[in-house]
């Protein structure tokens, strides 16, 4: 596959052999992913896989024991903060301050990032990221998971994030939510952000990936181009992988 053989100068993420143990048990046993300019990872796999151990290790709040995580070349270990200035992260639930609008907590997380977009800026920014022009003025508290989702996309928007880590995106949603939030993830790659999503949603995956990493046993034990296959055999390898996590 062209991306993974980008060297790792040149990726935005460059992870390379993590190990990460935690005690007796080893969450990550030699993970390596390389992830270019637009390109959308999901990286499948049933609990306790090492998912969200991934993201923390690129975020900086863990650290491997051996092998290198590699943010736009910045080590995330040793340079947290310089790595984390290009990584947006949405969690799965996104808090938001819920008696402000979404105008309003936009400008504020920019205001943190060292930034200071003007109210008009701030709407064109949530507009990109696909919240209804209605909605910008209406207090959080109201919005559903999906709309807190854009307001985090429109934060990373704000920051120019060239990557953005998304923690099961589309569970909780209903169905016209999770593909209008596929549409807005895709927009984001499109315009050059790279997205690695940790995900069982098998159903979106085809739509917001272009490249599917399934994880188990804290490696990659097989990367997929979801274009390649059906729903059906999508689920069939992910079961077969399933299966063999439980054995
Ligand atoms: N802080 C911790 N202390 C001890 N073990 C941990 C810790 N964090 C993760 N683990 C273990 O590491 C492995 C990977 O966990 P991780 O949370 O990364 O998986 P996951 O793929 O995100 O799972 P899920 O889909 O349930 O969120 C699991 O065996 C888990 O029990």
């Amino acid at each position: 596959m062209g991306a993974s053989a980008l060297p790792a100068d040149a990726s935005v993420l460059a992870i390379d052999g993590a190990v990460k143990r935690f005690g007796s048990r080893t969450a990550l046993a030699g993970l390596d992913l390389r992830l270019g300019d637009g390109e959308v990872f999901a990286l499948l796999g049933p609990n306790g896989a090492g998912k969200t151990t991934t993201i923390n290790l690129i975020l900086g709040f863990l650290r491997a024991e051996a092998g290198t995580i590699r943010v736009c070349g910045i080590e995330a270990g040793e340079d947290p903060v310089g790595a984390r200035r290009h990584v947006a992260y949405i969690p799965e639930q996104v808090a938001l301050y819920p008696g402000l609008s979404g105008v309003e907590n936009l400008r504020y997380f920019a205001t943190l990032a060292g930034l200071d977009p003007s109210k008009d800026e701030a709407r064109a920014l949530l507009a990109e990221a696909g919240l209804a022009p209605e909605a910008h003025g209406r207090k959080a508290g109201a919005y559903s998971k999906g709309m807190r989702q854009k307001v985090g996309i429109a934060v990373a928007l704000a920051r120019r994030a060239r990557l953005l880590l998304l923690d099961e995106p589309t569970s909780g949603l209903d169905p016209s939510a999770a593909a209008d939030f596929s549409a807005t993830v895709r927009a984001a790659a499109e315009r050059g952000t790279a997205v690695l999503m940790a995900t069982h949603d098998l159903y979106r995956v085809r739509e917001m990936a272009g490249r599917v990493g399934v994880l188990s046993g804290g490696r990659i034990v097989e990367e997929i181009d979801p274009t390649a296959l059906d729903h059906a055999a999508l689920e069939r390898l992910y079961i077969e992988r399933l299966a063999e996590v439980a054995s």
